[in-house]
């Protein structure tokens, strides 16, 4: 029981090093992680019910997951094919192309769960009245700059 337990607790720790190594040198995942900090802003300050938040959550874990996945391919075919080959380019952009479909869908998703124009624009009237909320937006985009572009090291596939 005892080593099962551990093994439980290995298969979760090589999981998180997965995730870790996506925030460390994926910019793109960045991108979606940043992304998604603000669509949760805005779902809250929206007062999204939680059905909403419910479907929110799985379009970013999706795309999340399958900028994870396209990682793994990425690095799968780097190392069964480091010279140039059409079937290794077919793999890549396959996907890539299978992040853009779940990205695009979960635009899809945002539109249909945040589109409140009333809340929207009480939200844009709250922005330019006062000085707290510009405040705030600027440091999110400063942080979110940093997080995408300054943040971790290079793009890499680990030997
Ligand atoms: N081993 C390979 N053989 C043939 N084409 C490849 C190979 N590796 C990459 N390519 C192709 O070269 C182009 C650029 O690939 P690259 O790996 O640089 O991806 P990218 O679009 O820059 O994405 P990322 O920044 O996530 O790596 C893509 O069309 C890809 O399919």
């Amino acid at each position: 029981m005892k080593s099962k337990l551990a093994a439980l607790a290995r298969s979760f720790r090589w999981a998180g090093c997965g995730v870790r190594h996506c925030v460390l040198h994926e910019r793109n995942f960045r991108i979606h992680l940043a992304a998604a900090l603000f669509v949760f802003w805005l779902a809250g300050a929206l007062r999204v019910e939680t059905a909403g938040f419910g479907l929110l959550s799985l379009a970013v874990g999706g795309v999340l997951a399958a900028e994870m996945l396209n990682t793994a391919v990425e690095a799968a075919v780097d190392l069964a094919s480091p010279g140039r080959h059409p079937l290794a380019k077919l793999a890549k952009d396959v996907s890539a192309g299978a992040v853009l479909v779940m990205a695009l869908a979960s635009v899809g998703v945002g539109f249909a769960v945040l589109w409140r124009p009333e809340g929207l624009l009480a939200l844009w009237r709250a922005l330019l009245a006062h000085w707290q909320p510009k405040v705030l937006l600027v440091i999110y985009l400063a942080l979110a700059a940093w997080f995408v572009f300054g943040f971790g090291g290079e793009k890499q596939t680990p030997a």
